[in-house]
């Protein structure tokens, strides 16, 4: 599977844009601020009906414009695939496969698998526990498209527990029988959530080590552990102990909606104490082990956007990521950077075939 052309209108600061790509490595070229990551982030968005960067639709359209539209003409399974997204300012958006609009976004999601390595990625270490979840999420529901619709459902039943634990607060009044309702909701949904994220990790844990030992040459041990409550307590109990609580609180405490995953670099958090280049290498190899992930469950090569991936690393990593991009185990990969030397490398070292693209605020230029 891969992006055979790509068309792009209002789409944050590139005006218009079309190019035919490469089915192997395809490399952005450009100084700050010239549009290198739009660019990758519009692929991204084709594949999951949204930015990578912001959950905001509207902040995507050309500043001053009155709207977007994104285009990717696709090979997969031999066919071509047609995908279209049109955004107008106020509006919701348009989003098309081979013409005919989805009447769930979530269907489209899985279609096209994607993996993106940034230096955004970082929040993964930095932020709270929420994008740890997403992150797992979004990994998921590329290859399960139940685990979505149950995600999407489990947050409705919080969001309406929620709702009504406020609502016998207000009314000084507890009625058992309808908090019931959802708990049962919770429970099943939950077990399925759980199971599903313990798989998960379970199966990208060692693949992850295995990258990671790759690009630092083997000095350093990392962990990926997956936090639940649910890790030692049924989701019926938890919700039996917490009831107080939660009538307190006026919202639901317990639940998969809690969980996180522990990132460590020997027995210590990589947050605290993981240097610059050690988080970055971290996260590349989380990268990494997702495409093999993906992979492995989809019946495609994932797509592979690399944003300026070599900054803060070391030449000796440098290489390694060099010698790892350069082999024939990924599909199609885009990869940006302000400079060519790290482009050229890897260029020299690989047969695959490829295209250069310059940019320059916004729009392809010549090298
Ligand atoms: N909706 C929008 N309308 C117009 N311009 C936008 C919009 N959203 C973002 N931009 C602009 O796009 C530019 C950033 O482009 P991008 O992040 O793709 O740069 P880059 O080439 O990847 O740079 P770097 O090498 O610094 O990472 C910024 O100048 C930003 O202001």
């Amino acid at each position: 599977m891969h992006l055979k052309r790509l068309s792009l209108i209002n789409y944050k600061n590139i005006k218009e844009l079309e190019i035919e790509l490469s089915p192997k490595i395809n490399c952005f070229i450009g100084n700050n601020g010239m549009g290198k990551t739009n660019l990758l982030d519009a692929v991204y968005y084709l594949s999951f009906c949204k930015s990578y960067f912001s959950s905001t639709d509207q902040l995507n359209i050309k500043h001053d414009e009155l709207f977007m539209v994104l285009e990717g003409n696709y090979q997969r399974k031999e066919m071509d695939e047609l995908i279209y997204c049109g955004l107008k300012r106020g509006q919701k958006k348009n989003f098309k496969r081979n013409k005919k609009e989805y009447k769930k976004l979530s269907e489209h999601i899985g279609l096209l698998p994607i993996v993106m390595v940034s230096p955004a990625d970082v929040r993964l270490i930095t932020d709270g526990s929420e994008e740890r979840r997403k992150y797992m999420d979004s990994v998921i529901s590329q290859y399960d498209r139940k685990y979505l619709d149950d995600l999407i459902r489990y947050n409705r039943v919080i969001l309406q527990r929620n709702k009504l634990l406020k609502d016998f607060a207000r009314r000084g009044k507890f009625e058992e029988d309808s908090l019931s309702i959802w708990d049962e909701q919770m429970v099943i949904l939950s077990a399925s959530i759980y199971e599903k994220r313990k798989d998960f990790l379970n199966k990208l844990m060692p693949v992850f080590q295995e990258y990671y030992n790759i690009i630092s040459q083997g000095n350093e041990r990392v962990t990926l552990e997956y936090k639940s409550q649910l890790n030692a307590h049924s989701m019926r109990d938890l919700l039996r102990h917490a009831r107080l609580k939660d009538q307190v609180m006026q919202y639901t405490t317990v639940g998969i909606h809690k969980d996180d995953l522990i990132l460590s670099l020997g027995d210590y958090p990589i947050k605290k104490m993981g240097s610059q280049g050690q988080q970055k290498t971290y996260l590349i190899a989380l990268k990494l082990a997702q495409f093999e992930f993906i992979k492995k469950l989809s019946e495609y090569n994932p797509i592979l956007l690399l944003d300026d991936i070599f900054d803060k690393l070391d030449a000796e990593r440098v290489e390694q990521i060099v010698h790892l991009v350069s082999e024939e185990r990924f599909g199609q990969i885009f990869i940006s950077d302000t400079n060519r030397d790290h482009l050229d490398q890897i260029l020299s070292s690989s047969n695959l075939t490829y295209k250069l693209f310059g940019l320059n605020n916004g729009s392809v230029v010549g090298l």
